[in-house]
């Protein structure tokens, strides 16, 4: 498992060694290491010798590291330019950036644009403006530079730490901001670099050692992202005696006359995804697509039998349709099975809802959905307050319905009641396709399907990411948010990098699901 930290929790670990005086050895390790990261970028285009870098120098410990930095890869042939954002940088730094021969050039009030222009075209830029003690956003010729600068699109940009602008804990974003190819940050990842807007500003990240690493494993991470060996661990596996009833059956209330794709999608995803049944319950005519395209489907429109989970709510429209998702709800309610509750399905919640029931929105959804809670203030929550502040909203709801709470996005977040929140990134863009989350909802189905009734005993599974047992549902919900995003990467990938369709999304999850399974020597089923 990744672990993501606020850069307040990173700070205090860091604190005891700087009161031992170790801070210098602190920053000539991440100096090195972010000198190291932008000679492996810069060689893959051309010689070191003779290339151009620049460093954006604020007044902070983060321009310090830029800076050293920088004289590290003058001393190795580079042409190194440091410009400097106020009129007191950290001294020893800018003595070692001169000695290695580094020419300096001072942002002014009116200079931004010409110093813009000047070293857009260099083969690195280092972006070193402010790092974790950041408030706030770029001011002044700082954010003019870095304004021009993105505009101008410089060819290479590592930011040192995180990119100027962001916001270490949460992943907002204050404009402007030097979108980076590359971030290397120190002693761990912070929070930010993993939500959204924030990752999206961060490029690839890269983690440097700093000598903190061991210490911040007794901090609680803000943030947690599964890896491909943590999915395969959790990930259900058929045992020999298996049979279809035990493997996990899954009730789908889903679509519609008018939205008929979605019961299709949801139920063959479910399928796809190793559940050993799944009933449909709706009208006749979508019953009968639903059976074309998944002859192993039942139609039960009146009144499915026994299930281990449900998916309520993608597509459902008209009166009928949405009696059946209300029943089914209230039956799953009664008798504690997980649910997806899906687009439709999230105007008819409980009061409180168990942590097995897993909503699904998407940004706009997210907002209707705090809305209407008795317990959000008065300002209404828009779709844009969502996708500037997805974490702190994706929390609150969690908080607030008790449920767990996926929100679907370029970064997924998934929210446990108890303020656990786990972030997959594994997709790619050509994922925001219709349709797209109705698969996502059937592989979390047959998944919830497939481990409700051993979740709470599947230690094994769940030892190595220290969880409460409450958190698991998250941790599944995060595990096919990743299957998901795995699945379209691998469609676009088979398609040159194309785009894919809903359809091909899901034709790709088996293979996704076999491959992970391999990845931790699991024997094949
Ligand atoms: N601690 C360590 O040992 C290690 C730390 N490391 C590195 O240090 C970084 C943290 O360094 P830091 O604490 O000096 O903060 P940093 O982000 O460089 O600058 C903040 C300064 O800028 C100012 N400022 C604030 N907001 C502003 C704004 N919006 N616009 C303009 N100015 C603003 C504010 O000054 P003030 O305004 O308060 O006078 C403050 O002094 C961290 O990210 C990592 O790179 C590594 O070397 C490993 C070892
Ligand atoms: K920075």
């Amino acid at each position: 498992m990744i672990s993501a930290f606020t850069g307040q929790q990173i700070r205090d670990t860091e604190q005891p060694l700087l009161d031992a005086g170790e801070g210098a050895v602190l920053m000539q390790r991440a100096a090195y290491g972010l000198a190291q990261a932008v000679a492996r970028e810069v060689k893959t285009r051309r010689t070191l010798a003779g290339a151009s870098v620049t460093v954006l120098a604020g007044k902070g410990n983060n321009g310090g590291d830029g800076l050293f930095a920088a004289a590290l890869l003058a001393r190795r042939g580079m042409r190194a330019t440091a410009v400097l954002a106020a009129a007191e940088v950290h001294q020893q730094a800018l003595a070692a950036f001169a000695a290695a021969g580094g020419r300096t050039l001072y942002l002014e009030p009116g200079n931004a644009e010409e110093l813009a222009v000047l070293c857009a075209g260099d083969d690195a830029i280092i972006d070193a403006l402010l790092g974790t003690g950041a408030r706030g956003g770029l001011r002044g010729p700082s954010a003019e530079l870095v304004a021009s600068l993105q505009e101008l699109r410089p060819r290479l940009v590592v930011a040192c730490d995180l990119p100027s602008g962001l916001d270490a804990n949460t992943g907002e974003v204050h404009w402007p901001v030097l979108e980076a190819d590359v971030t290397v940050t120190f002693g761990g990842v912070k929070a930010g670099l993993m939500t959204d807007p924030g990752e999206g500003c961060a490029g690839r990240v890269h983690v440097v050692e700093i000598g903190i690493e061991e210490s911040l494993e007794s901090q609680q991470p803000e943030l947690r992202r599964l890896t491909s060996r943590d999915v395969g661990a959790v990930l259900p596996h058929p045992g020999r005696r298996a049979h279809k009833y035990s493997r996990g059956v899954l009730g789908v209330v889903a679509g519609s006359v008018r939205f008929a794709g979605a019961a299709v999608l949801g139920v063959h995803a479910a399928a796809l995804a190793g559940a050993g049944m799944v009933r449909y319950a709706g009208p006749q005519t979508v019953g009968q697509l639903v059976l074309a395209q998944t002859p192993e489907a039942l139609w039960e429109p009146d009144e499915p039998g026994r299930v281990q989970a449900w998916l309520l709510g993608s597509g459902v429209d008209g009166k009928e349709q949405l009696a059946r998702a209300k029943d089914a709800a209230a039956a799953a309610l009664a008798a504690d099975l997980p649910v997806v509750v899906d687009a439709g399905a999230l105007s008819l919640l409980p009061e409180r809802c168990p942590p097995h029931w897993i909503l699904t929105p998407h940004a706009g959804e997210l907002a209707t959905l705090l809305d209407s809670l008795p317990s959000t203030g008065e300002v209404a929550v828009t779709r844009d307050d969502v996708e500037s502040r997805p974490l702190h909203f994706v929390r609150q709801a969690a908080e607030q319905t008790g449920a767990t709470v996926l929100l679907k996005g370029a970064t997924t977040l998934v929210a446990s009641p108890s303020g656990v929140v786990f972030s997959q990134s594994e997709g790619t863009a050509w994922m925001a396709t219709a349709g797209s989350g109705d698969v996502l909802g059937g592989v979390l189905g047959a998944l919830l399907a497939q481990c409700a009734e051993t979740i709470k005993d599947d230690d094994g599974a769940y030892a190595g990411l220290g969880l409460d047992v409450a958190d698991r549902w998250a941790a599944l919900a995060a595990v096919a948010a990743s299957v998901h995003g795995r699945a379209g990467s691998a469609a676009s990938a088979e398609l040159a990098g194309g785009p894919i369709t809903a359809s091909a999304i899901m034709a790709a999850v088996p293979r996704v699901l076999g491959s992970l399974n391999a990845e931790c020597d699991r024997p094949r089923p």
